[in-house]
């Protein structure tokens, strides 16, 4: 089974271009909840520019099924991580500035730094996944990080999609089964959406969890986030 983890960054950035409290990012996380999302994902960015570390302490009570926080690893972020407890926190590259996350981390280069965290929030009693592109060596040093899964970056794949399902598809099949192979869960995420979902959780084995923001808030204006949640849960049926 996958999970569909609802990533609720577009509501804040949303809400915060009036500064009040509409569309209200604590409601829509319940209501993702009610209508069958699997887990609630948040990405507090350092410039707060959508979910603000606010949303995270109060989003933690209100979270019932999986709360999925990512990030840098920064002194703040740790703070903030280990304040909160959620269920897994997933460990993303992602300069200060960056627009959006652009690619997975180099493990081999950064394996003592990601070790350290990986060990504080196993002590934190936090599942840990670290954020890689679809590279079997980058997915064999995550497992020697004591990691507990790794997110598997799936851009290339979105980009790749609709011209090439088959070559798009590949390096995850094999990231996949390496990543099992090494004891490792395997999540994927980035720019999945009702067009190229289906296919990768056909072709992808071993997937525990996707998360999707972007696409599903697109797609809840002209569907409803009801019936959006629906239809992203029927391509992982
Ligand atoms: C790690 C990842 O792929 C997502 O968290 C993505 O970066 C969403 O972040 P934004 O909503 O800020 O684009
Ligand atoms: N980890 C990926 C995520 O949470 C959502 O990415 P996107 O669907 O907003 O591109």
């Amino acid at each position: 089974m996958t999970n569909l983890s609802v990533n609720i960054n577009k509501v804040a950035t949303l809400r915060n271009a009036r500064g009040e409290n509409v569309p209200d990012v604590e409601r829509v996380a319940v209501d993702c909840e009610t209508f069958g999302a699997q887990g609630i994902t948040v990405h507090p960015r350092p410039d707060e520019r959508h979910i603000k570390h606010e949303d995270v302490f109060a989003l933690r009570p209100l979270i019932k099924t999986e709360f999925n926080i990512e990030g840098y690893p920064s002194p703040e972020f740790m703070d903030l991580v280990l304040k909160v407890k959620p269920e897994q926190v997933t460990l993303v590259p992602d300069a200060p500035d960056a627009l959006t996350s652009n690619a997975g981390w180099n493990v081999t280069e950064h394996k003592e730094f990601l070790t350290e965290i990986i060990d504080r929030l196993r002590e934190a009693g936090i599942r840990s996944s670290v954020f890689v592109d679809p590279d079997v060596a980058m997915i064999k040093a995550a497992a020697k990080t004591g990691a507990d899964r790794v997110e598997l970056y799936t851009k290339p794949y979105a980009d790749m999609y609709p011209s090439d399902p088959e070559k798009a598809v590949a390096p995850y099949v094999e990231a996949s089964k390496a990543a099992h192979n090494c004891g490792l869960g395997v999540n994927a995420g980035h720019d999945l959406n009702l067009a190229n979902l289906r296919y990768f959780h056909e072709k992808v084995p071993y997937l525990n969890e996707v998360s999707i923001g972007h696409a599903i808030i697109a797609d809840a204006l002209y569907l409803g986030l009801k019936e959006t949640i629906k239809q992203y849960k029927e391509c992982l049926s």
